[in-house]
């Protein structure tokens, strides 16, 4: 079992900038402000934090990927001629080869959204910074890990990582954003209260609340039917906004969707 955020590169990798791929694919958007669009994804694998429910197991748990050269990734997307990009993973931005990927999508005239857990910072351009800052209930425990994972040191690692609010402030600062926070319930609402109070204090940017968006918890549709009623209840009372995971719905939680 990996036990670091690093995805080593091999030698055998193209010349240039290169990037672990996880996978690369046409959907729709499934979450947040551009629900419904249709748009590229591309899935860097490798993260520096390790949610316990994290859908993207093999990107983050068990990091599993091909090395893809940047000028790989631009022509697999541009084959694909969308007008939205979405840059995920894993964690895109714990890799340096990102912000020349950015570059040169941005070059093309996508809208590229880049999807963070909001605790790095690229110089690099982005259309929309869909941040999803992770919550002490994301921690993994012995109790919630995935099976057959040895938490380790990560309750730890992903504990004292999970929130840089200097990080946030610069990513709400310089981009279009929303925050996107994953919702267990009820029990999560203080804290997500005084995430938002906090970074208005310390951001130069308006923090509106349709900019903060209520996620269900939920890899599959069975667990979302258990928690969506529940955030929606919590988005109305606290007067945050609502994010289905249209995916989940349509597909459930199939590989390249
Ligand atoms: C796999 S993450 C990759 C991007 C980045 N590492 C992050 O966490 O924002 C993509 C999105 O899925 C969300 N997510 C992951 N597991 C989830 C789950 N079980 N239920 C709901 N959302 C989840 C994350 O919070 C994030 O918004
Ligand atoms: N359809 C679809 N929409 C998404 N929005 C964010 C996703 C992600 O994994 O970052 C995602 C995803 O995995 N699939
Ligand atoms: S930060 Fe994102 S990719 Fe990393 S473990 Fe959490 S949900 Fe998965
Ligand atoms: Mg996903």
């Amino acid at each position: 079992m990996p036990v670091t955020s690093h995805v080593e590169r091999p030698d055998d990798t193209p010349d240039g900038p290169a990037l672990p791929i996880n996978e690369l694919f046409a959907s729709l958007q499934g979450e947040g402000k551009l629900v419904g669009v249709p748009s590229t994804f591309v899935r860097t694998s490798g993260c520096n934090l390790r949610c316990w429910f994290c859908d993207s197991y093999h990107t983050s748990w068990e990091p599993t990927h091909a090395w893809m050269g940047v000028d790989e990734i631009v022509s697999a997307v541009t084959a694909r001629d969308p007008d939205h990009v979405v840059l995920t993973g894993g964690e895109p931005l714990i890799h340096d080869e990102t912000a020349p990927l950015l570059e040169r999508l941005a070059e093309h005239g996508y809208h590229v959204t880049v999807e963070t857990n909001g605790t790095l910072v690229p110089d690099a351009p982005i259309d929309l910074a869909s941040i999803s800052p992770k919550l002490s209930t994301s921690t993994p425990t012995p109790e919630n890990a995935p099976d057959g994972v040895d938490v380790g040191e990560w309750e730890a690692r992903h504990e004292e990582s999970r929130i840089n609010l200097d990080s946030l402030a610069t990513l709400v600062e310089r981009h279009e954003f929303q925050l996107k926070f994953v919702v267990t319930g009820p029990e999560d609402m203080p804290e997500i209260e005084n995430l938002v109070a906090d970074l208005r204090g310390v951001a130069d940017a308006e923090i509106h609340d349709d900019d903060v968006l209520l996620m269900p918890e939920g890899q599959t549709r069975e667990k979302l039917a258990a928690t969506r009623n529940v955030v929606a209840d919590l988005a109305l009372e606290y007067g945050y906004r609502y994010t289905p995971r249209l995916h989940v719905d349509l597909w459930n939680d199939a590989p390249e969707t």
